[in-house]
C-alpha cells in the first residue's frame, strides 16, 4: 500500500515537481487561449445583434467538432477532446446567449441526456411533461429549442414526435445518437432481495429477454419516464428500477446489473427542433414529409427520383395522415442538404409524380 511519507527518491520527486510546474504553465495557455477565444465569440455575437442573425449555428458547430476529431492526435481519446470543445463553445455561446431547451424530461430522462451531449452544459434545461409540450414551448417562443426521441433501434418509431413534426412549422435543425444503455438499481442488497421492479414500457421492450430470465417470477410495475422508475425505487429498498446510468446517478441508486438491454447497440435517435433554417455543414442530413395519393404505383413514384438523382435514404416510415381515413404519410430521411442540387431534383421529381412534399428541415449528422 502507497501511503504519503516523506520523500523517498529525490530524483524522482524533483521530475515531478518540474512536470507540474510545466502543467501549471501550459493550464495559464489554456486558460488565456480559451478566453481570447470567448473574446472573439463575443465580437461575432455583436455583428449577429447588428445584423440580425441567430447565435446558435448548428453547423458552424458541426464543422468544428469534425476538425477536432480529426486532427487529435492523442493521447486523448477523439471523444473525450470532442467533449471539452463541446463545453467550450457551449459556455462560448452562453456569453453570446443562454440558450433555453426544453426536452422530453423529467431530469435525468435520456432526452436530458442527449441535449448536454448536443449543447452542453451551458444551457437552461427545461423538462417538459410531454412530447407536444415540448413543440408547445418552441413554437410559443418560450424555450429557444426543444429535443424529443423520434426513434429507437429495437422498437422503432416514436409516433408522437412524428405526429408532432406533421403539424408543426418548425424545423428539425439537429439530430442526437444515443447509445442506450440499460441498468438495475435498487438500494436492495442483492438481486435476490427485490420484490417489486419500475420500468417504463419502452425499457421493458428493449430489455425483453433480459428481464424474463432474471426478473421473471417479480411484480413488474409500468411507470410514464425511466426517471420515474429510479425516483420509485428509491423510495423502496425492496424495489428496483430498470433505467439510465444518470438516473442512477441522480437518484443515488446502486447498479446491481449494468447493460441489462437485449441489443447491445441499442440506440435512440432525438431530435433537435427550432424556428431556425440550417445551412450546409458539409456533413448534412434532410428530413421531409411526403403526402402521395392513395393509388396503385405512388410509392414507388415517391422513391424513384432519389434513386434517379443518387440521394441515399436512410428512413422511410409511414403514418396514418390525421386528414383523411386510409390516407398515409411518409418520413424520409435523406443524406445531404437542400440546398444540394441533387435532394433538389430528387424532391422536384417526388412533386412531379403527383406527391406533396414538406421539408421538416436540414441538419448536421449525428457524430
Ligand atoms: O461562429 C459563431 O457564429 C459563433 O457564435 C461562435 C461559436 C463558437 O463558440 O465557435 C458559438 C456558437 C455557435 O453556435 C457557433 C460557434
Amino acid at each position: 500500500m502507497s501511503q504519503e511519507g516523506p520523500p523517498e527518491n529525490g530524483g524522482t520527486d524533483a521530475r515531478q515537481e518540474s512536470l507540474r510546474q510545466e502543467i501549471d504553465r501550459i493550464d495559464g495557455e489554456v486558460q488565456r487561449l480559451v478566453n481570447q477565444r470567448a473574446a472573439h465569440v463575443l465580437e461575432i455575437a455583436r455583428i449577429k445583434e447588428a445584423n440580425g442573425g441567430a447565435f446558435y449555428r448548428p453547423e458552424r458547430e458541426a464543422q468544428i467538432l469534425a476538425r477536432v476529431a480529426e486532427r487529435n492526435e492523442g493521447p486523448f481519446p477523439d471523444q473525450d477532446m470532442v467533449r471539452i470543445f463541446r463545453e467550450i463553445m457551449s459556455s462560448c455561446l452562453a456569453l453570446e446567449r443562454r440558450l433555453r431547451i426544453a426536452f422530453l424530461g423529467p431530469e435525468a430522462s435520456f432526452t436530458h441526456a442527449a441535449v448536454q451531449v448536443h449543447f452542453g452544459h451551458a444551457v437552461e434545461e427545461h423538462p417538459v411533461r410531454t412530447i407536444a409540450e415540448v413543440f408547445r414551448e418552441v413554437e410559443a417562443g418560450t424555450a429557444d429549442y426543444g429535443v424529443v426521441p423520434v426513434e429507437n433501434s429495437t422498437e422503432g418509431a416514436v409516433n408522437a414526435s412524428l405526429d408532432q413534426l406533421m403539424g408543426t412549422n418548425l424545423q428539425v435543425c439537429g439530430e442526437v445518437a444515443l447509445r442506450i444503455e440499460h441498468h438495475l438499481m435498487s438500494h436492495a442488497p442483492d438481486m435476490q432481495s427485490i420484490r417489486r421492479l419500475y420500468l417504463h414500457p419502452q425499457t421493458q421492450a428493449q430489455c425483453r429477454e433480459w428481464l424474463q430470465d432474471h426478473m421473471g417470477g417479480l411484480e413488474w410495475v409500468e411507470v410514464t419516464s425511466n426517471a420515474e422508475a429510479a425516483r420509485r425505487a428509491t423510495a423502496e429498498p425492496d424495489s428496483a428500477a430498470v433505467a439510465g446510468a444518470s438516473a442512477a446517478e441522480f437518484y443515488g441508486l446502486p447498479v446491481l446489473a449494468a447493460g441489462v438491454e437485449d441489443d447491445p447497440e441499442n440506440t435512440t435517435r432525438f431530435v433537435v427542433v427550432g424556428a431556425q433554417w440550417v445551412g450546409p455543414s458539409g456533413n448534412d442530413k434532410t428530413s421531409i414529409l411526403v403526402s402521395a395519393p392513395n393509388r396503385p404505383g405512388s410509392l414507388f413514384h415517391v422513391l424513384q427520383p432519389f434513386s434517379l438523382a443518387g440521394v441515399n435514404l436512410t428512413k422511410i416510415v409511414s403514418r396514418p395522415a390525421r386528414s383523411s381515413l386510409w390516407d398515409y404519410v411518409f418520413f424520409l430521411d435523406l443524406d445531404g442538404h437542400q440546398e444540394d442540387a441533387a435532394v433538389q431534383e430528387a424532391l422536384e421529381g417526388v412533386e412531379a409524380g403527383g406527391a406533396a412534399v414538406k421539408v421538416l428541415g436540414s441538419y448536421p449528422r449525428a457524430r
